[in-house]
């Protein structure tokens, strides 16, 4: 991202942001209630344009495109292949509630990938075992605990084989003691993948645990941003130090 503005009905929530993420980095992006940062991640997902600035991934504009040598805007075939490479996990899980564990993860696969119903439930059904769920397969939504249905949401997303991973605060919504379920998935495939992954929460110690980089957001601007050890051991601004103290 480069210099990115974006507001909503004339309230700036991002104030130039500048932000490059290598290939596999892991990230945790913290800061206060209404800093931003699902709208970092909405938009990555091209679920929210820009007002000024530059967003590309794998080295390619969002937004824009190029033809004959001139940059132009962006086409509905380009965006969706940008987003073919960027998979997000939401806060609500907004499973489909009339269909199977199983079918809620193959349908994108059969009906995006273009993917075999066979192969597709093959998959689906080494993915259901990474998030520990193999003996809900036949399962429906309603019949799930809410850390259930979020790991499905987890192995909905990753079976559409994105190169990266955006997950929006995936377990504030939980009671207390489903929360460790899915961090402990999260925290696997964070270990064994080589996805890049951009992961918004408030579990300080889950993002102390897994990423490569902290983020601190406040405002609408990136305030901090530096290892794990530094951010929770001497953060170097004092902002920082001040979110910190509130909340750990
Ligand atoms: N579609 C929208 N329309 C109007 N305002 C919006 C919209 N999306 C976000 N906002 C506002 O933009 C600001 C930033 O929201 P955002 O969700 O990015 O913050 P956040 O840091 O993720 O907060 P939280 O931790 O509470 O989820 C908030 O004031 C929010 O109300």
């Amino acid at each position: 991202m480069r210099e990115v503005w974006k507001s909503f009905d004339g309230l700036t929530v991002l104030k130039g942001i500048d932000l490059d993420i290598p290939p596999s980095q892991k990230i945790a992006l913290i800061g206060p209630s209404g800093s931003g940062k699902s709208t970092i991640l909405r938009i990555l997902m091209t679920l929210e344009g820009i007002d000024s600035g530059r967003v590309e991934i794998d080295g390619e504009s969002i937004w824009t495109m190029q033809r004959d040598s001139r940059e132009v805007p962006a086409d509905r075939h380009h965006i969706r292949k940008i987003r073919g490479k960027v998979g997000m996990v939401f806060q609500h899980f907004n499973l489909f509630p009339h269909m199977s564990v199983l079918r809620n993860v193959t349908e994108a696969m059969v009906h995006v990938l273009h993917l075999p119903q066979e192969e597709a439930e093959k998959g689906a059904v080494d993915l259901l075992k990474l998030v520990g769920l193999e003996d809900k397969i036949e399962n429906y939504p309603a019949q799930l605990s809410g850390g259930q249905k979020q790991r499905v949401a987890i192995a909905r997303a990753l079976a559409l084989r994105p190169q990266i991973m955006l997950f929006d605060e995936v377990t504030s919504a939980l009671d207390p003691e489903l929360v460790g379920e899915v961090l402990s998935v999260l925290r696997q495939i964070a270990i064994e993948s080589e996805m890049t992954m951009l992961i918004v929460t408030h579990e300080m110690s889950f993002a102390q645990e897994i990423a490569d980089r902290v983020i601190f957001m406040a405002e609408g601007k990136i305030i901090e941003d530096n290892t794990p050890e530094i951010i929770f051991s001497r953060p170097t601004q004092k902002r920082t130090q001040e979110f910190l103290r509130t909340i750990l």
